[in-house]
């Protein structure tokens, strides 16, 4: 029996572009493993690890965690991933640590949501997460059944301290800089799949039927209309 390759993607966009939202409507439709630098980091932070508790003290900020550390953390997380495709989101976030990241394995594709500023904005100061799990919500757009409580475990939402409007702002800016370099990185090396809107249900369906050319949908919804 010949076994497909194992495919590894990663899904790349400025803070609040829907990272979070389609990760979790990729991993639903093809069961990708889904590794969020995000995630890991306050997971980290939670348990005050001594990576947490450093880790703070730039995100507090709206800065980057340095290369090293946040490389460090990510590859080792990766090794475990090994056998499963996967979806790594928010990282690499600096052509360095694109280029540590290459050393270690080949990307097959990067999804790029390209959503403008402007639109990012006001979507930030209304998520809400459900730290646990990583569950994003969103007053507007996708409300949890009830107010302030996750859906799957009833356990209480938060908000994100750096959800605040002027760090909001800092790390924009911190994604024009140091970010955006790594879209050039990858378009490259042609890998770069970009999706512009300003919605994700708009977005979504493209997304879907370009990742249909590389895995087959598992999951047991009618794969004609996927959210
Ligand atoms: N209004 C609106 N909010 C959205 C849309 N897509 C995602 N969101 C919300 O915007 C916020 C940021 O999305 P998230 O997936 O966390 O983005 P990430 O920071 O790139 O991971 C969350 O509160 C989402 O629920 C959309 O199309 N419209
Ligand atoms: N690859 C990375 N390199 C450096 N810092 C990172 C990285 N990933 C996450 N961080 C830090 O964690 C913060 C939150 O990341 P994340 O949850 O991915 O934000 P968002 O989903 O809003 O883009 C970032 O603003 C940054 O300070």
């Amino acid at each position: 029996m010949v076994v497909p390759p194992l495919l590894r993607v990663v899904i790349m966009g400025p803070p609040g572009s829907g990272k979070g939202t389609v990760s979790s409507r990729i991993i639903k439709h093809f069961g990708m493993k889904h590794l969020s630098s995000g995630d890991l980091l306050r997971d980290n932070m939670q348990k005050k690890t001594e990576v947490g508790i450093l880790a703070k003290s730039y995100i507090d900020q709206g800065r980057l965690i340095p290369d090293d550390i946040m490389t460090r953390l990510m590859l080792n997380e990766l090794k475990g991933l090994d056998r499963y495709n996967w979806l790594l989101d928010g990282f690499p976030r600096t052509v360095a640590q694109a280029e540590a990241l290459d050393k270690e394995c080949q990307i097959d594709t990067v999804i790029d949501l390209d959503v403008p500023f402007e639109t990012i904005k006001c979507r930030l100061t209304a998520r809400w997460i459900h730290p646990a799990s990583g569950r994003v919500y969103n007053l507007e757009f996708s409300p949890p059944k009830v107010q302030g409580i996750d859906d799957i475990t009833g356990e209480p939402l938060v908000q994100r301290d750096d959800d605040k409007p002027e760090t909001v702002t800092k790390r924009l800016q911190a994604y024009d800089a140091q970010t955006k370099p790594v879209l050039e990185y990858y378009r490259e090396k042609g890998l770069l799949k970009s999706f512009s809107g300003t919605e994700t249900n708009k977005i979504w369906p493209h997304i879907y039927a370009f990742l249909q050319t590389k895995l087959p949908d598992v999951s047991q919804k009618d794969a004609a209309t996927p959210r």
